[in-house]
């Protein structure tokens, strides 16, 4: 695999005589512990090694270790790059000679870019895509090949763009993604395998997979972080990678903890009127800030906002904190969601926090 490869290849018979590989083993019992018997998962598989690793090892889960999961392959062009399209069909090719089906390609229309840049528009309409093909064919779920290098790298884009537990938490073994046009139910068997094992796997089937240029260029961050940054850290010691897992593993019970407990405190607080949400002053300036950010976050979200970022969650906290003369708003949060104090029972004093929507001739 020393030459820069346009599209993945299968070179040889499969699957090859000879024991498996450890982290295949790994990999199929991952898989299986996912993905929910006597029914069809979606692979999503871009041609690289990871998700063409997820195909050798789903292809061996359904015909040599267990007959009652189905897998078939959902591979997008996402037309950034030339040659996308044929590394897609490639991808089909393959799939359709180790005997997956379905086999779905799909070229991409992304739509305009949005605030969080290419890759995260990429993502939403990778997302929408893949909901839409499980639709269509009944899959209960789509695997995805997230590998431990990934994880690690997730950790620290999120410590660089300033992230709370929720976001250092990384990538999740299980998402259900209830918001799209068609509810979906992800899986990531491959959290606990590296980059470099699933370049193994790939070696072992014969399978020389695509190398995305993507992947190494310099001007996305996350491919800085793969080729400088993190290369860099390990000079700081053995136990690097495995310290960001486990950064990531606590952040998750963190988040977890938090979410629900603040969950439990909006249900408590909240009182939920059409188009007007009202809290007691008081009950917002005694919240911790980390249930804080999150209960005003769930409001917003609640009255069909978007998630406000913290530095306006925390402007509504000051709010809420602020002395009786002071301004009593409104701050306008994303979405057409807007907070203000409100006066209450005693008159001269504010007594309640309200996050109502803004009407649209006005916002
Ligand atoms: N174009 C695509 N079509 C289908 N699935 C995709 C596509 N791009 C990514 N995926 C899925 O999402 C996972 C993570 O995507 P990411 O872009 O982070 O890929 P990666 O880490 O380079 O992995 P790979 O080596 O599989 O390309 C992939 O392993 C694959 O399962």
């Amino acid at each position: 695999m020393n030459h820069w490869q346009t599209r993945p290849q299968l070179t040889g018979a499969f699957p090859p005589a000879g024991r498996w590989p450890e982290p295949l083993h790994r990999g199929l019992a991952q898989l299986q512990r996912l993905t929910p018997p006597q029914s069809l998962t979606l692979l999503g598989v871009s041609g690289g090694a990871d998700s063409m690793a997820l195909l050798v090892v789903a292809t061996l889960c359904q015909t040599r270790a267990d007959h009652t999961r189905r897998f078939g392959v959902i591979s997008l062009d996402h037309q950034l790059q030339s040659g996308t399209a044929e590394v897609a069909a490639a991808v089909a090719t393959i799939a359709t000679r180790l005997g997956l089906e379905p086999v779905i390609t799909r070229a991409l229309d992304l739509p305009e870019t949005g605030t969080g840049g290419l890759e995260a528009t990429a993502r939403v309409g990778r997302l929408e895509a893949f909901a839409q093909g499980a639709h269509t064919t009944g899959a209960q779920a789509v695997a995805l090949g997230h590998t431990a290098d990934d994880q690690a790298e997730q950790v620290l884009l999120g410590l660089v763009r300033g992230s709370g537990p929720r976001s250092l938490a990384g990538i999740a073994e299980t998402t259900t993604y209830s918001e799209l046009n068609h509810p979906l139910h992800v899986v990531r068997p491959f959290l606990g395998i590296s980059r470099a094992e699933t370049e193994q796997i790939c070696h072992w089937a014969g399978i020389e997979p695509w190398q995305d240029p993507m992947n190494t260029d310099p001007r996305i961050l996350r491919a800085r972080i793969r080729h400088q940054v993190l290369p860099g850290l390990e000079q700081l010691g053995p136990t690097v990678r495995s310290g960001l897992l486990a950064t990531a593993a606590i952040a998750a019970e963190d988040a977890e903890y938090l979410d629900a407990e603040a969950h439990r405190r909006y249900r408590m607080l909240a009182q939920i009127h059409t188009a007007t949400i009202r809290f007691d002053l008081q009950a917002v300036r005694d919240l911790p800030a980390a249930l804080g950010h999150r209960v005003i976050g769930k409001a917003v979200t609640e009255l069909g906002g978007t998630r406000p970022s913290r530095e306006r969650t925390l402007a509504v906290m000051e709010l809420a904190r602020a002395r009786p003369g002071s301004s009593a708003g409104p701050i306008q949060l994303a979405g057409g969601v807007a907070a203000r104090r409100n006066r209450g029972q005693n008159p001269g004093e504010y007594d309640t926090l309200e996050l109502f929507t803004v009407p649209s001739s006005r916002s």
